[in-house]
């Protein structure tokens, strides 16, 4: 049984479709990335899991239990560790407070470890707290009771790169551990380094879930090359090749005839065959990198929509919202406990 199973789940909100026939699972100790811009329904996904909304059709269980049962959902409960994209603490509490009060309901298995880790200022009141260190409290209470499954909304907004960092090896060595993760993102980064699987949704359908190797695999690889000559014009006219940009190279002597050149281009096809056909231009330089996973996102939501049929619409600029604050969607900072 998967961690999570998600069956045709939609969400109806009148004016927006906001889960549009969503399916899709996600196994047991593995690291799942949801991705999408702002308002393609991420939130709705997660407060669904958690019980939080009632889908208008389909079905979500979480470790085999329907969470639209509210007895299979409070069981579950003891086994999930959920962060909200806006965690909303008792203002008027300290930490230590707001610890205790987990504490009492879920229990606390490793809340000293985790202070440790993410070290929030428990003495003061929440109203005192900056956004970073709501977030580092709220890491602290999804994870102290040793959750089996955790659900995470946009996990390291606020939070700066050291401890992003941090919390990347904490997952990491979780999943060692036997954890299942689920979290959405905006930050591309972020994702390619930790997760095992990606989905991807755009305007409340699910549009991609695949292995993020071949996600990046399918994306090709970036290649730059700088050359003594111009390369011939036919030498790069092989499989594969897309983007083909050319620059003059730091060897131009004259407006009109460059030495030398510089050419950048996405390649998806056999390198062996690149390598091939270059070996009869001197090259200076050569440089074959993975493709950034923003381009393979453009993909998803660019111009040309890629692989999904884009109605072209709803553009993005992917990975741009670096401060991982979420926009507005219309739903309030909640806090599950
Ligand atoms: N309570 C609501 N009533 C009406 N529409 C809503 C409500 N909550 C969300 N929506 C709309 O549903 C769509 C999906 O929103 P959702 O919050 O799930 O997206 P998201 O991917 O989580 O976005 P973000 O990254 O900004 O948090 C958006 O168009 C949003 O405006």
């Amino acid at each position: 049984m998967a961690a999570i199973e998600l069956e045709g789940l939609t969400k109806d909100y009148g004016e927006v479709l906001a889960n549009d026939d969503v399916t899709f699972d996600v196994e047991r100790g593995e690291i799942f990335g949801y991705l999408g811009p702002n308002g393609a329904g991420k939130t709705t996904t997660i407060r669904t899991l958690l019980g939080l909304l009632s889908p208008t059709a389909g079905t979500a269980r979480l470790l085999g239990h329907d969470v639209t049962d509210e007895e299979q959902l409070l069981t579950v409960k003891r086994r999930l560790g959920y962060l909200p994209d806006s965690p909303a603490f008792d203002e008027t509490a300290t930490g230590r407070a707001v610890l205790e009060l987990h504490a009492s309901i879920k229990g606390d298995e490793r809340s000293a470890e985790l202070l440790e880790l993410f070290d929030p200022p428990l003495d003061r009141e929440i109203r005192e707290y900056s956004r970073g260190n709501v977030q580092k409290l709220g890491l602290v209470t999804t994870f102290m009771h040793d959750p089996d499954l955790v659900i995470l909304d946009e996990p390291t907004s606020g939070l700066d790169p050291l401890l992003q960092q941090r919390f990347n090896e904490f997952v990491r060595a979780e999943r060692e551990r036997g954890l299942t993760v689920f979290f959405s993102s905006h930050i591309l980064s972020e994702v390619r380094r930790l997760c095992d699987r990606v989905g991807i949704i755009r305007n409340g359908r699910l549009v991609a879930v695949e292995p993020v190797e071949s996600l990046l695999d399918r994306s090709g690889k970036l290649v730059r090359l700088r050359t003594a000559e111009p390369i011939p014009p036919a030498a790069l006219e092989i499989d594969g090749v897309h983007d083909l940009e050319t620059a003059a190279g730091p060897n131009s002597e004259t407006d009109d005839v460059p030495r030398g050149s510089e050419r950048a281009f996405t390649f998806t096809g056999d390198v062996n065959v690149l390598l091939d056909r270059l070996r009869e231009s001197r090259v200076l330089d050569l440089s074959i990198e993975e493709a950034p996973l923003e381009d393979v996102f453009m993909r998803f939501y660019g111009d040309d929509g890629g692989d999904v049929g884009s109605d072209g619409d709803d553009r993005v600029a992917a990975g741009t919202d670096a401060s991982g604050e979420s926009g507005s969607s219309g739903k309030g900072g909640e806090n599950d406990v």
